[in-house]
């Protein structure tokens, strides 16, 4: 594993599951700097973790040899702007943007210089080491590319892209649709209760299930989704009629057309931010 350190700017959610993906697959606690001007969240991720953190943003950079800048879209101008006018080289430092809707060309304008940027787009699952990142980036040494590989590839399935605006297609499909299955899940707890299931088993029924359609599909890598849907799925049955409903319901152009909501959201932001 490499000696850098790597720092993240904005410890929330999404670092978090980072940095859990990375310390579980073997990431040295003290390579890793998690940063917040909220105290109580450093101390959970002090806690699970043991990485090293601080509220103290430019000691991070100043210590790290690659920055991840992981607050909200909206925050990120603020927060580029203390960075830029730390007395630090910041063309020394490797940057990498989790922020969906902010282009390279734009977080560079946001630090003042043309900084080597990563744009990646993780997801959640990433704590579990189940996640998928998204990345390009163009210009990186071998030893960068290989880096920044090993940090997303730690925390699940590390897929680069060769143009930046596939990012937003990447959101679509993968960094914002951890929602829509658990919009899904939400919606079966929610009949299964007012069925007469308890919370209780209603959370533990959807959720196991959901748990075991998704092991089928990754264990049986040879059978397309399609059939393993219609191996449950008896002429004239139960399921069928489930099916037929959902169909008639036009599910499939309502979530290609969630997804196309989520690729304009994504194009609005570059605009707005
Ligand atoms: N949550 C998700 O599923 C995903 C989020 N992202 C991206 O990750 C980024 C972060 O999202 P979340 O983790 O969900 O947000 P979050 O709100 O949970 O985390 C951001 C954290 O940054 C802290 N913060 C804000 N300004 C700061 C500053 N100047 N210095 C230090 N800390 C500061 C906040 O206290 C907050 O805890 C966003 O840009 C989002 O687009 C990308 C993929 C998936
Ligand atoms: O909702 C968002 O904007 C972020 C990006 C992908 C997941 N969460």
């Amino acid at each position: 594993m490499s000696n850098k350190t790597i720092a993240f700017i904005g410890t929330g959610n999404m670092s978090y599951a980072i940095i859990g993906g990375m310390i579980q697959s073997g990431f040295a606690p003290q390579s890793i700097i998690a940063t917040n001007r909220n105290e109580e969240k450093l101390a959970k991720v002090a806690a699970d973790f043991k990485v090293k953190t601080t509220t103290d943003n430019i000691a991070a950079l100043q210590d790290a040899d690659v920055i991840v800048l992981s607050v909200k879209p909206q925050m990120m101008a603020q927060l580029c702007e203390t960075l830029q006018t730390a007395d630090i080289d910041l063309s020394t430092k490797l940057f990498v943007s989790v922020a969906a809707g902010i282009t390279v060309a734009r977080l560079q304008e946001m630090l003042g210089q043309p900084v080597k940027m990563v744009r990646c787009m993780p997801n959640t699952p990433s704590l579990l080491g189940l996640g998928v990142s998204g990345l390009f980036a163009q210009g990186l040494t071998s030893d960068e590319h290989t880096f920044i590989e090993q940090v997303f590839s730690s925390t699940g399935i590390a897929t680069w892209v060769e143009t930046e605006s596939q990012i937003n297609d990447i959101i679509a499909v993968t960094g914002s649709s951890p929602a829509y299955f658990f919009l899904f899940m939400e919606a079966i707890e929610e009949k299964a209760r007012a069925l007469g299931f308890s919370a209780e088993q209603a959370r533990a029924l959807v959720q196991q299930t959901a748990l075991g359609a998704a092991q089928m599909a990754v264990s049986q890598p040879e059978i397309s989704i399609s059939q393993l849907r219609a191996n449950v799925t008896s002429k004239g049955g139960t399921t069928h009629a489930a099916v037929e409903h959902l169909k008639s319901c036009n599910l499939h152009t309502t979530v290609a057309d969630a997804m196309d909501s989520c690729i304009t959201r994504a194009q609005q932001m570059e605009q707005e931010l």
